[in-house]
């Protein structure tokens, strides 16, 4: 078959379900070609960051790779952020992009969309990617897709495969599977060893679960590993929402100063603390209440082990998890799924406020609890801002979020994608700030059969950045009516001011099917979420020691 056909087979076998697209003349051949072959479902959206923001939420999602295809030059510089969010965040996405045909090359003539070369964007694209690949050979080209897709899974990172517009119909041959990683068993076992001698010895161990184990689909395996080792477990800041599926008692979600006191005391005061899958960034550990001394952390991070002055290269998670079950007897004890504690800090769902008192972050997230308390958890989508702090409020649910690269824009491209991906309905928080970036990718969610709840947090503001500077004036973002902008895309809108409307925009929001629900909640000035509060007064406390 063509290469093109060769490509999306290889795509789907390795997970994906739909390909998210925006062409143009460098890419109309491969837009055809994957149109014509029906392997993968084609969806266009608007602009390019909200494929990426789609396709990435589809891969977190899901499982699997998320797939975005874009034009040469304009449009695939259009997605750097998107996949620099992917980069950072561990997320197996795959760019496709047309390019000129290599015959073009030797026009003699500057093309259209080129910048300083004709290979500019393939160098650019170099730093946000964990491989690439151009495919300029039919020859070549199943050895180097299987390759780069492979790369994507095996790393969770994200992938750039370039297509000249004369390859995309080139006769090609199937395209097979890379050659596996070869584990060294020795190193593995002595790893393995060396960890569960560590845990042992520790009189308070305890451990903190990070993106990774979504991204390898170990999270039943780590919840069977907790209880064999029977010690207590929390999610890092990015890993809020793991282990969700699993009925493991995770502790909450470890927010430093900003979070749980007793669980921040528990964390910075184990003596062999396990952070699995878990990175070691500022959104995780900014507002430790004290510096952890992580040498004398176990670290398990992007296929390497570090424990005091030990470090285990070549050891991929899943399978270090496997060698510390083999060693690890189940017990009939264990094996009893223990109910989910739901996270301490958690404001209680029925603690609403008075009808009639104007619309807080915090009354959000009491109100968003009672519905999923009524009618079962959504999943979230989430984007940056103090939308993000509240989430972190839910009942547990699946969230997904850019914790940890913290662009904005994330929130509403991802609801879309993760609807089209997973079938499931989700919420969508996002701010004013954000939703002004990327939130017209609604006006797309009835061609995608898409209809999430969207909760917009509406504050005229860069509230968060507020938070921190609070003299500047450049914060403001003056009134924008989102709610009467509903319906010219599609959806419904809901104008909230008080506690009284939220709940009830939120019951016939989801009472209602087929088309978007967009709650344009009016927050007062200055008004944040406990959350946000606490992280901006330890982030000073932290920062200015000496300021009392
Ligand atoms: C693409 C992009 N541009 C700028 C920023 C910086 C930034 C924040 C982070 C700190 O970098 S938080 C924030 C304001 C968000 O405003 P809004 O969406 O209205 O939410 P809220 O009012 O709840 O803050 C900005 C501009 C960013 N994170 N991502
Ligand atoms: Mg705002």
């Amino acid at each position: 078959m063509n290469l093109t056909h060769e490509l999306l087979l290889a795509l789907k076998a390795r997970g994906a379900t739909e390909i998210f697209g925006i062409p143009g003349d460098f890419a109309l051949p491969l837009f055809g070609a994957m149109e014509k072959s029906g392997v993968l479902p084609l969806h266009t959206l608007s602009h390019e960051p909200g494929l990426g923001f789609a396709a990435d939420a589809a891969a977190r999602a899901r499982g699997g790779l998320g797939v975005a295809a874009v034009t040469y030059g304009a449009g695939a510089l259009n997605m750097i952020n998107p996949m620099a969010a992917a980069y950072a965040e561990r997320v197996p996405l795959v760019l496709l992009s047309g390019a000129p045909a290599v015959h073009e090359a030797d026009s003699g003539l500057l093309l259209h969309h080129q910048v300083k070369t004709l290979d500019s964007q393939w160098r650019l694209l170099e730093e946000v990617t964990v491989d690439r690949a151009r495919l300029d050979d039919a020859r070549t080209a199943p050895a180097l897709i299987a390759r780069v897709l492979d790369q994507a899974l095996r790393r969770a990172g994200p992938v750039y495969l370039e297509i000249p517009r004369d390859m995309p119909m080139q006769a090609c041959e199937p395209v097979g599977s890379s050659p596996a990683e070869v584990v060294d068993t020795e190193r593995l076992a002595a790893c393995a060893d060396e960890l569960l001698s560590r845990l042992r010895q520790a009189r308070r161990p305890f451990m903190l679960v990070g993106v990774e184990i979504r991204r390898y689909g170990i999270e039943e395996k780590v919840a069977e590993l907790a209880r064999r080792l029977n010690i207590p477990l929390a999610t890092t800041l990015m890993g809020r929402g793991l282990l969700n599926q699993t009925g493991c008692a995770a502790l909450g979600t470890y927010l430093g100063l900003a979070g749980d006191h007793e669980l921040c005391e528990q964390v910075e005061s184990s003596d062999g603390l396990l952070l699995l899958g878990a990175i070691v960034s500022d959104s995780n550990f900014a507002v430790s209440s004290k510096r952890i001394d992580f040498r004398h952390a176990i670290r398990v991070w992007q296929g390497q082990v570090e424990m005091g002055h030990h470090v285990y290269q070549a050891i991929p998670i899943a399978e270090l998890v496997d060698a510390m079950l083999l060693r690890l007897p189940a017990s009939p004890a264990c094996s009893a799924p223990v109910q989910q504690a739901a996270p301490p800090n958690l404001p209680a769902a029925q603690e609403l406020p008075a009808p009639d008192e104007a619309v807080s972050p915090a009354a959000i997230a009491s109100a968003l609890n009672q519905m999923m308390l009524a009618h079962g958890p959504m999943p979230v989508a989430c984007d940056v801002g103090d939308c993000l702090f509240t989430a972190l409020d839910l009942l547990p649910t699946d969230l997904l979020a850019p914790g940890y690269y913290a662009t904005m824009g994330y929130g509403v491209p991802a609801g879309l994608g993760l609807q089209v991906a997973t079938g499931r309905r989700p919420l969508v928080l996002v701010g004013d700030g954000a939703f002004q970036m990327t939130g017209w990718e609604l006006g797309n969610a009835r061609s995608l059969g898409c209809d999430p709840i969207v909760v917009l947090f509406n504050n005229s503001s860069w509230e968060m950045l507020r938070t921190f500077q609070p003299e500047s004036h450049f914060h403001d973002r003056g009134e924008w009516d989102f709610a009467s902008m509903a319906a010219g895309m599609g959806g419904k809108g809901y104008k909230v001011a008080t506690v009284e409307e939220l709940v009830r925009a939120l019951a016939l929001a989801h009472a209602e099917r087929g088309r978007f629900q967009l709650l344009d909640v009016r927050l007062p000035p200055g008004a944040i979420s406990p959350t946000l509060r606490r992280f901006v007064a330890a982030v000073k406390r932290l920062s200015m020691p000496d300021a009392g």
